[in-house]
């Protein structure tokens, strides 16, 4: 969410991050609901100062003078009331528009209606050469069985999965290794529910508008989210945290719940899009100052490539085009690994800063060295996400055989040079 006060005093830039990140949404009919709630406040605080001042006359006033006093009182009274009523309506009105407005994107995003505008800014890592051709990753988990794939979506649905035996270690060591690296980068582990109160959902910007993407829980007034960002956004909630509590530095496992209502007939085969998956979610509430924000988000992008080439997974830096970003981003740089079966790199991570857009919907605060209290920063990356970071890792480093060859960074792990 941005400042009423921001919004007024830079329309033409509030209107260009409309068009550029393709919101519908009527800025006029924004600013006319603010004027009218701002004069209808003034109107009812000076009905209220009127009825105030006769009944405060009341007590010295001429007995006679009383019954019109009375009248006069009860008269501004109702028209405060009428306001008021009036007034309720047009400030939900308000919230409603406000929810919906886009954070304003940093100048160098490419310009753009959706992910044909993103540009790639790095690619790192040797692209394997096999002399053999290469499987997919479905071919490599059936022959080694290293996942049920079948007979579990009778039980659970489509886009459903077990992994098994060496394969299910491998995820769990994976998950082992980042924790233990961020650990060391300073981050807090922290194991996060998936189950998240709508107002949660607000605070990130996942609502409005994506509510088809969560699974609800309606008995319990509960959703389960599609992302640990979810609780770690709103777990300060209401809090003004102190000057040398920040940087607060998460790194938050959860499984993670997506209804992929959008997606009919894309990934179907494997492991990429699912259901439900997990992820170590590097997270950060920093003080509002735009360098220091903008280092946060290069330490976290530098994390997750840090791990993709500890994978020795060839991967690619994109820069998010205005209309892929979402509404919320000031900036936002996906990272692709490269997936030999499909000749391309996909998503595998999401880096992205949103200033104080999600701060102002959580109601994150800080108070600063003045004693000032100030809406904090937000950022969050990806560090590992599985199963779909299995894909390219299992396809990369596939031998003729069938055999999958550990990156040196997790056979002692897994006690051996092969998976
Ligand atoms: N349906 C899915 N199945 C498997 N993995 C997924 C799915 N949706 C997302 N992911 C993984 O989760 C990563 C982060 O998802 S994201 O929506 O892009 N971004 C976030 O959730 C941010 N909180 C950063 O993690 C993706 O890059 C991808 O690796």
């Amino acid at each position: 969410m941005l400042s009423l006060n921001f919004i007024r005093e830079n329309q033409q830039v509030v209107e260009r991050a409309i068009a550029d990140k393709n919101v519908s949404l009527d800025l006029g009919a924004l600013l006319a609901l603010d004027t009218a709630v701002r004069s209808m406040k003034g109107e009812v605080d000076e009905l209220r100062r009127q009825r105030n001042a006769i009944s405060d006359s009341f007590k010295t006033a001429d007995p006679a003078d009383r019954p019109t006093l009375g009248a006069k009182a009860k008269e501004f009274g109702a028209r405060a009331a009428a306001i008021e009523t009036e007034l309720a309506e047009n400030s939900a009105a308000l919230d409603a528009l406000m929810l919906r407005l886009p954070n304003i994107p940093w100048a160098g995003a490419p310009v753009g209606p959706d992910e044909s505008a993103n540009v790639v800014v790095r690619t790192e890592g040797r692209l394997p050469e096999f002399d053999f051709e290469p499987r997919d990753h479905v071919a490599l988990l059936e022959m080694n069985d290293w996942a049920e794939l079948g007979r579990i979506t009778q039980v659970s649905g489509s886009r459903t999965y077990c992994l098994k035996g060496r394969l299910a270690l491998l995820e769990q060591a994976l998950m082992f290794w980042a924790q233990q690296r961020l650990a060391g980068e300073g981050f807090s582990l922290m194991t996060v529910p998936a189950l998240a109160r709508p107002h949660a959902f607000v605070a990130t910007g996942h609502f409005p508008g994506h509510e088809e993407e969560a699974y609800e829980i309606p008995k319990d007034d509960l959703y389960l989210a599609g992302t640990g960002e979810i609780a770690l956004t709103s777990l300060h909630s209401g809090e003004i945290l102190e000057a040398d509590k920040l940087p607060i530095l998460y790194a938050g496992y959860s499984p993670c719940f997506r209804r992929e209502a959008g997606s009919a007939g894309r990934d179907v085969r494997g492991l990429l899009r699912v259901h439900q998956f997990y992820k170590l979610e590097q997270y950060v509430i920093c003080e509002d100052d735009d360098a220091v924000s903008a280092e946060w988000h290069g330490r976290l992008l530098a994390n997750a490539e840090g791990l993709l080439r500890d994978l020795e997974i060839p991967y690619q830096v994109i820069e998010a085009s205005t209309g892929d970003m979402g509404l919320g981003k000031f900036r936002m740089n996906d990272i692709e690994s490269w997936v030999p079966s499909l000749g391309k790199y996909r998503e595998t991570h999401s880096c992205s800063t949103l200033h104080d857009w999600q701060a102002r919907r959580a109601n994150l605060r800080w108070r600063d060295g003045d004693r000032k209290v100030r809406f904090v920063h937000t950022l969050n990356n990806t560090a590992l996400a599985s199963p779909r970071i299995l894909v390219p890792l299992l396809e990369n480093h596939q031998l003729a055989d069938g055999r999958v060859r550990l990156p040196k960074a997790l056979q002692g792990l897994m006690g051996g040079e092969y998976l």
